[in-house]
């Protein structure tokens, strides 16, 4: 039996603030770096030991994933960050306070896009310094590649492609591998698992340093999902 494990970063200083982060790379809050290595001890609880970890590029996950691998002694596993993992990318929105856009747009309109499958947020242009294309990070990757905002749909058509390429060819070396990434770019993901229907995956919501275990079968099929703080 495999076992993959989604790790939502803890608590960041913009989910604090209650401000739409996507792209943004803000660090863990005091109360993040704390729900990180409690991550690590619920793991270690569980004699869940990650023998390989994927991450986003964004501080807030790598953070997340060093502070509870420290806990298990295991900083050591070999470790592939890609921007794939990043959270949907959060376009004009990016930055804004939630509950003044909700007061100016109406909570209907940011409910959609916060939550909708396929509505995406309203674009940044390309000459926004808020624009992935200004930020070395992704220097690499061809313009056209990158972004100006994401509907959680357009982050499963970047995610489920590396989850194909990258993380699924790992699951079949490893038995125990660890994901430490975002809200939506792990919702994309669990849509995929569970199978999930686009109506189904609107309503499903994850907790920041919640590890949520999956047991797969040696096909990669899941055969039970929990979590391992409240252990549902
Ligand atoms: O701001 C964000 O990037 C995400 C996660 O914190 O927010 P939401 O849950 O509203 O999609």
């Amino acid at each position: 039996m495999k076992r993959l494990i989604l790790l939502r970063h803890g608590q960041s200083t913009w989910n604090l603030e209650n401000r739409f982060t996507g792209w943004h790379d803000v660090d863990l809050s005091e109360r993040g770096r704390q729900e990180a290595t409690e991550a690590g001890r619920l793991m270690e609880n569980a004699d869940l030991a990650p023998e390989a970890v994927f991450s986003s590029v964004l501080t807030r996950a790598i953070r997340t994933a060093f502070m509870s691998l420290d806990v298990l002694d295991r900083l050591w596993i070999p470790m592939t960050k890609d921007w794939r993992l990043n959270e949907r990318h959060y376009g004009a929105l990016t930055g804004l306070d939630k509950a003044e856009t909700a007061e100016q747009y109406g909570d209907e309109q940011v409910h959609v896009w916060r939550r909708s499958f396929a509505t995406p947020p309203p674009p940044l242009d390309a000459d926004d310094p808020r624009h992935p294309v200004h930020d070395p990070r992704y220097a690499h990757l061809p313009a056209a590649t990158l972004p100006g905002t994401e509907s959680l749909k357009d982050t499963l058509a970047r995610v489920l492609p590396f989850y194909e390429s990258d993380i699924a060819p790992a699951l079949k070396r490893v038995d125990t591998l660890l994901i430490a990434a975002h809200g939506n770019s792990l919702r994309a993901l669990v849509k995929h698992l569970e199978g999930l229907s686009d109506e189904a995956i609107t309503g499903v919501e994850i907790a920041t340093g919640d590890p949520l275990v999956y047991a797969l079968d040696d096909h990669l099929a899941v055969t039970s999902k929990h979590s391992l703080r409240d252990g549902q």
